[in-house]
């Protein structure tokens, strides 16, 4: 589903690539963290998933595709198939949880009907029944980011990427977002993880892709992370 062949990243006139020969693998439905001290590369890597920068070196395919070779005017529908959330949430102040979540699909076109279907079942599986009419300021942070997840997956993408999702949240909050983001990848949706925080990852036990100064240092089954080396 995700491929980086020998990438490597090196931004603007910097010195030390952001990505250094990285190889991995990962495969439809997988669970993914993706660990490493801060700078490291784990957002770098994201966004050349989104394609929102490109390798230098190597090929990166997301889903059969080079996304090196995706024509400019591709690239948004490319994205539509990508899923994103954030450490800060991103949610728009002025709309309700509702419309937070329905506007990922009003943006697609989609109906009035598909949404009025669609929403109320994306805000069952996160867990926010009955809050739909809230504003983002009248929500826990936890809540704030349940509400980016669900309109992160609205849209069915095949893909979610999560970049320090739990970065903002204590750890018993966190750990309600990740049974939310378990759930999501047990309907098929293959999910990635930036994070530093080793409770959740020794929590979870999934697969750990470690960084460290742009290489991959570590790539194990069920790994465990006892923080940046
Ligand atoms: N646009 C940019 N221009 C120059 N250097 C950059 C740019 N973006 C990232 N870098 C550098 O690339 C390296 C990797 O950064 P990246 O943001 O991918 O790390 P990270 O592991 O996500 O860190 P954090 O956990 O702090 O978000 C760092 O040395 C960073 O300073």
């Amino acid at each position: 589903m995700i491929r980086f062949d020998n990438v490597t990243k090196v931004h603007g006139d910097t010195s030390h690539p952001a990505l250094d020969g990285v190889s991995v693998e990962i495969d439809r439905g997988e669970f993914t963290f993706l660990v490493g001290a801060s700078g490291s590369g784990k957002s770098t890597f994201i966004r050349l998933v989104l394609r929102e920068e490109t390798a230098s070196r190597g090929a990166v395919h997301v889903a059969g595709q080079n996304v090196s070779a995706i024509p400019a005017w591709r690239v948004p529908r490319f994205r539509r198939g990508i899923g994103v959330v954030f450490q800060d949430f991103r949610l728009l102040p002025n709309k309700t949880v509702f419309g937070n979540v329905a506007f990922a699909m009003q943006v697609l076109g989609r109906s009035r009907t598909a949404i009025r279907q669609t929403v109320p079942v994306v805000l069952e599986t996160v867990g926010l029944h009955g809050k739909d009419g809230r504003f983002p300021h009248e929500l826990s942070g936890g809540e704030q980011q349940r509400v980016a997840i669900a309109r992160a997956v609205v849209n069915r993408p095949a893909i979610l990427l999560a970049d320090e999702p739990t970065g903002n949240l204590d750890p018993t909050t966190s750990m309600g977002i990740m049974n939310v983001l378990e759930t999501i990848n047990q309907n098929g949706t293959t999910v990635v993880m930036a994070t530093h925080d080793g409770a959740i990852v020794n929590e979870l036990r999934r697969r750990v892709i470690e960084l460290d100064h742009g290489a991959v240092v570590r790539d194990e089954a069920e790994g465990i992370y006892e923080g940046a080396r």
